[in-house]
């Protein structure tokens, strides 16, 4: 783990749109957008599409341009739910998972784990979840990671060939902070950002925590490998839910971090399935 580098200049704002980061140029973009946006999953053609889970649903976001087309819109009815994490993994479905937003009924557990898949087809492959988040894949594929963060649990399961999800089990349990967003490096181990506790821990496959980065943020959101050999690792932040006075406390609350890293990151695998537009929205 090298030392952190001076955070890239990213806009920050009372309530933060989601930037578009040119590292190099340590500029961010803010995109113009119909809904927040959990996560994306890049496409195959290198265009500046990409897919997006937006808080009701799918949609085909133009980064350029700021169009959406609608693909999936579940999430529609106010039903104090929206779309979260998500990724593709190594045979490029797009999974994506929802979080309960309203903390008053949060504990029922309404919100679900989707898979978009070949066909493009998008259903939700399992439920009882409070805030879907951390979905990685294991560099051969067949294992995935899954963070329910109010648990305090990383979950792992095995993944087959068709894309089912089975044999739950408990990877990690997390005494400091939630888990928050997380990424898979080349030697299989899992970074994990402990939302909350201003970290993001470095997990061995069997679950074993190897290291544990702390940065200039309370709430680390998410991880990711970039870079030319990927490896400097990329650390977003929230400023959502800080006091004044933490905010005051946290100048960097809401900045992205980039980390030289040992290890390097795996390129990110892109939806290769179809591409299917809602008739009903
Ligand atoms: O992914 C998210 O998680 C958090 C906090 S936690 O890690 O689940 O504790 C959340 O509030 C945030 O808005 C969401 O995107």
């Amino acid at each position: 783990m090298g030392r952190p580098r001076r955070p890239p200049a990213v806009d920050r704002h009372p309530e933060p749109p989601p930037a578009r980061l040119r590292p190099r140029h340590r500029r961010g973009r803010d995109l113009r957008r119909p809904e927040r946006i959990g996560s994306i999953a890049l496409l195959p053609d290198e265009s500046s599409r990409v897919v997006a889970a937006f808080e009701t649903g799918l949609g085909l976001f133009d980064l350029s341009s700021g169009d959406v087309a609608w693909l999936h819109r579940v999430e529609a009815d106010a039903n104090g739910r929206r779309f979260n994490d998500g990724r593709v993994d190594r045979a490029g479905r797009f999974w994506a998972g929802t979080m309960v937003e309203d903390e008053a009924i949060r504990h029922r557990a309404e919100a679900s784990v989707w898979r978009l898949d070949h066909a493009g087809d998008f259903a939700p492959h399992f439920g009882g979840v409070q805030i879907a988040n951390g979905l990685a894949f294991s560099p051969d594929g067949k294992t995935a990671y899954f963070s329910d963060s109010p648990l305090q649990t990383i979950f792992a399961f095995d993944l087959d060939e068709d894309g089912t999800l089975s044999n739950r089990r408990v990877f990690a349990q997390v005494t400091d902070g939630y888990p928050d967003g997380a990424t898979v490096d080349a030697e299989g181990c899992l970074w994990s950002a402990r939302w909350a506790a201003g970290t993001v821990v470095r997990h061995a496959p069997d679950g074993r925590v190897l290291q544990t980065l702390r940065v200039p943020a309370s709430q680390p959101t998410c991880v990711a490998f970039g870079g030319d050999d990927l490896r400097t690792l990329f650390v977003t932040s929230a400023r959502d839910e800080l006091s004044d006075d933490e905010l005051v406390r946290q100048p960097h609350a809401g900045d992205v971090f980039a980390y030289d890293v040992t290890v390097p990151g795996l390129p990110e695998p892109r939806y290769t399935g179809a591409i299917r537009f809602a008739s009903n929205v």
